[in-house]
């Protein structure tokens, strides 16, 4: 899968306000109430990293929550990335606010 253009990437992130691109990836933070549903935010989102074999570099700060997200192999953000940004918004976002 290609890397996509620095143009490309801000045309979609139109659609995924809680992402920023810089440095070849797309970048989100997330704040919980408490350790417990953002390590369970986490453990929701692992599964579909799984089912995508696409993965987050990521880490977490007790409520708070950040990601990254670029592919290894394409040296940059591709599709991939976009579809991973889509499964964790579907997760961390609540409905009303999606
Ligand atoms: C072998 C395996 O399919 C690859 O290493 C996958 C796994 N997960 C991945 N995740 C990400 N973020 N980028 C990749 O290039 C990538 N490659």
């Amino acid at each position: 899968m290609s890397k996509l253009t620095e143009d490309e990437i801000q045309k979609k992130l139109l659609r995924f306000p809680e992402w920023h691109y810089q440095d070849n990836a797309i970048h989100a933070e997330f704040e919980f109430d408490n350790f417990k549903d953002c390590f369970s935010a986490m453990s929701r989102i692992a599964f579909d990293c799984e089912t995508l074999n696409h993965h987050p570099n990521w880490s977490n700060t007790y409520n708070v929550l950040n990601i990254s997200l670029t592919t290894h192999d394409a040296g940059g953000v591709t599709h991939k990335d976009f579809k991973l940004a889509e499964a964790i918004d579907a997760i961390v976002i609540p409905e009303e606010d999606a």
